[in-house]
Parts: C-alpha cells; sequence; structure tokens
C-alpha cells in the first residue's frame, strides 16, 4: 500500500485521540495531536492539514468546530469524526454537526469495535471510514490502514454513526445484565433486541439497514456489550452491584457518552413514535425511577408479540 504523506491534525488528547495518532503516524504520516490544554494554538496545527479528525467527545464539538471554523484551513481538507454521541439541542449526530459548519468540504464517519486499549497495545483491530465522498473515504482509508489496523470504507455515514452511538445504550444494558448475572441466554436476548432497536431508528433517520449488521453496527455491539474495557458497558455493571450514576462517572476512565446518547435518543423515539423498549428502561434506570432488577421485570413482562415488526416483507430487515 503506497500513499502520499498527508498531515493530519487529530483533536483531543484523549484516549481515542491518542490511539488515532499513533495508527496514523504508523504509515508514516506527519501527526499533529491537538488539546485544549497543550500548547499549541489550533490556528497553528491546522495549517496545511490534509485531513483534521475529531476525536472530541460529544459535548466538545460543537465549540471546537466553531473554533476551527474561524481558522484558515485549506478548502481541500477532509473532516472526520470519530465522536460517538448526539447532540441534546439538535439531535444531530456529529458528522451532521461537522457538514453544518463545513458545507464545503468532504465528511468522513470513522467507527467500528475500537476499544482503544486495545488498539494502543498494537491487538489487531477493522474499523469503517464511511462518506458521501467515496474519494474522501479512501483517503481516510490509507492514512490509518496497517498491518493491525483493517479500514474498510462505506458509503452510509449516518448508519456507521448511529450504529457506533446507539450501542453505547444497548452497552449499558449489557453491563447491567452481566452485573446482575443473567447469563448468557440473556445476554444473548438482550444484545440481539437492542441491535433491533437500532435497526428501527437507524431507518426512520435514514440509514440502510445493512450498514447496522457490519462491523461498525454488530461489530462495535458486540465488542462494546461484552468488554469491561468499554466505559459504557462498566457504567451500567456498576449500577448493577447498587453504585449511583454520579458515583459511577465520578471514577470511570473517560466519558461514558451512551448516558448523553439516551435522553437524545428518549426525545428521537418519543417524537417519531418508535419502540425501543430496551433503551427506555436504560433511560429510567439512568434517571434512578427504576432499579435494576425492575428494568428487568418491566422487559420481561411486556405484551407477547412477533419477533419481527413486519413479517410480509420478504427481506426480514
Ligand atoms: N476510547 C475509546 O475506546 C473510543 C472512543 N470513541 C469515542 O471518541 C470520543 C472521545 O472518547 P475518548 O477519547 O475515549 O474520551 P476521553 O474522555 O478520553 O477524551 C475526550 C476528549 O475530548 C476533549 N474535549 C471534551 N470537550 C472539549 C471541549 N469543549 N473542547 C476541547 N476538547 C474537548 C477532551 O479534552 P480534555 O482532555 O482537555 O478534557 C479529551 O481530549 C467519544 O465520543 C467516544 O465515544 C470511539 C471509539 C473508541
Ligand atoms: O466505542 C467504543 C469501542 O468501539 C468504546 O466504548 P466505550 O466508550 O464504552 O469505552
Amino acid at each position: 500500500m503506497s500513499q502520499s504523506v498527508k498531515s493530519v491534525v487529530i483533536l483531543g488528547a484523549g484516549a481515542w485521540g491518542t490511539a488515532l495518532a499513533k495508527l496514523a503516524a504508523i504509515n508514516g504520516n506527519q501527526v499533529h495531536l491537538w488539546s485544549r490544554q497543550g500548547s499549541q494554538s489550533l490556528v497553528s496545527v491546522l495549517e496545511n492539514a490534509h485531513i483534521v479528525l475529531s476525536a472530541i467527545s460529544m459535548q466538545g464539538v460543537r465549540d471546537v468546530a466553531s473554533v476551527v471554523k474561524s481558522s484558515p484551513v485549506s478548502p481541500e481538507t477532509i473532516f472526520v469524526t470519530a465522536t460517538k454521541g448526539l447532540e441534546p439541542k439538535t439531535t444531530y449526530t456529529p458528522s451532521q454537526i461537522w457538514q453544518e459548519i463545513f458545507p464545503n468540504h468532504p465528511v468522513v464517519v470513522l467507527s467500528g469495535p475500537n476499544l482503544s486499549q486495545e488498539i494502543v497495545r498494537e491487538l489487531p483491530a477493522a474499523t469503517v471510514v464511511a462518506s458521501k465522498n467515496i474519494n474522501a473515504a479512501q483517503s481516510v482509508q490509507l492514512v490509518f490502514s496497517s498491518s493491525r489496523f483493517r479500514v474498510y470504507t462505506n458509503p452510509d455515514p449516518v448508519g456507521v454513526e448511529l450504529g457506533g452511538t446507539l450501542k453505547n445504550v444497548i452497552a449499558i444494558a449489557a453491563g447491567v445484565c452481566d452485573g446482575l448475572n443473567l447469563g448468557t441466554n440473556a445476554k444473548a436476548a438482550l444484545v440481539t433486541r437492542g441491535l433491533t432497536e437500532i435497526v428501527r431508528i437507524g431507518k426512520n433517520l435514514g440509514a440502510k439497514t445493512e450498514t447496522f449488521y457490519g462491523l461498525s453496527g454488530l461489530g462495535d455491539l458486540l465488542a462494546t456489550c461484552n468488554s469491561p474495557l468499554s466505559r459504557n458497558y462498566q457504567l451500567g455493571y456498576q449500577l448493577a452491584h447498587g453504585k449511583t450514576l454520579k458515583e459511577i462517572l465520578a471514577s470511570l476512565p473517560g466519558i461514558a457518552e451512551g448516558v448523553n446518547t439516551c435522553r437524545v435518543l428518549m426525545e428521537i423515539a418519543q417524537q417519531r413514535s418508535i419502540a425501543i423498549p430496551i433503551s427506555e428502561q436504560v433511560y429510567q434506570l439512568l434517571e434512578g425511577e427504576v432499579t435494576p432488577q425492575q428494568a428487568l421485570d418491566q422487559l420481561m413482562l411486556r405484551d407477547i408479540k412477533p419477533e419481527f415488526d413486519d413479517f410480509s416483507t420478504e427481506q426480514m430487515w
């Protein structure tokens, strides 16, 4: 694989930004890792950047994107977003925010089963780069692809982004499931029905259903729901052990985006009348309205129904 050296700016020196900076540097790219706490100004690092990748947590995305907007960037710059969240005020995904602020630049979503602690240990992993602009997605693919990180392109940025974002809510439920010792059958049922909720929401928001069965959907759901390295899973696990949300957040290493995402997700589901029973129980649990055991009972005692929403269609999705 050959390519010209690119100037890559990574915004956010948290766990994921640091891991991605390492991956881009492996291929000989010129990488600048920017943090608001560092000494370099944003203006100085953005000069001549081919690729600007944001690994900022959701709450900071619009602020940082607005500051980038007021800095000189090349008209050729590709923006990449690796954030997994939803904006409370607008319900926008991060890529929708970047595209709104930079309407004339290509925006690429990078998302997949990518627990950063495994990636910094140089364990093998795969991810997806998705964009309406296939050339931009391929440029980003070349920057990050290596013998330890396999990068696929995909033409459905919203689907890729929603898979990575919505699975965080199900990962909280999966942590609760394991924390309550409910067993492998329960966990399989939870994750599978969780995927159904993700597909329902995603389809309604214009994503392609098949995207959710790929790496950025099912792949990331499996990784996050089965690993204690996931902050969202950990949060659910500790809730099941009786800790309060406040206590857990105070000791969690980094952000658990599922908490904010769950609130925004509930709003979207209510506005569009979409059934998301598992996510709704996660919401009530986070709000302190139910205990983990009560959430489980509510799910098990729901009205019985067919497995699929519409069995008359030939394709199940
Ligand atoms: N860790 C992982 O395994 C993965 C994480 N992600 C996603 O990547 C995103 C970041 O996650 P992660 O790196 O783990 O989180 P961290 O909590 O480790 O880091 C968050 C980063 O965002 C920065 N930030 C937050 N708000 C602002 C702001 N207003 N202005 C400037 N910088 C800001 C923080 O800066 P500061 O340090 O100065 O506070 C920090 O660099 C999340 O959306 C997460 O879901 C995606 C895939 C894998
Ligand atoms: O998104 C992730 C893995 O793909 C990271 O999950 P957490 O944010 O739950 O740690």
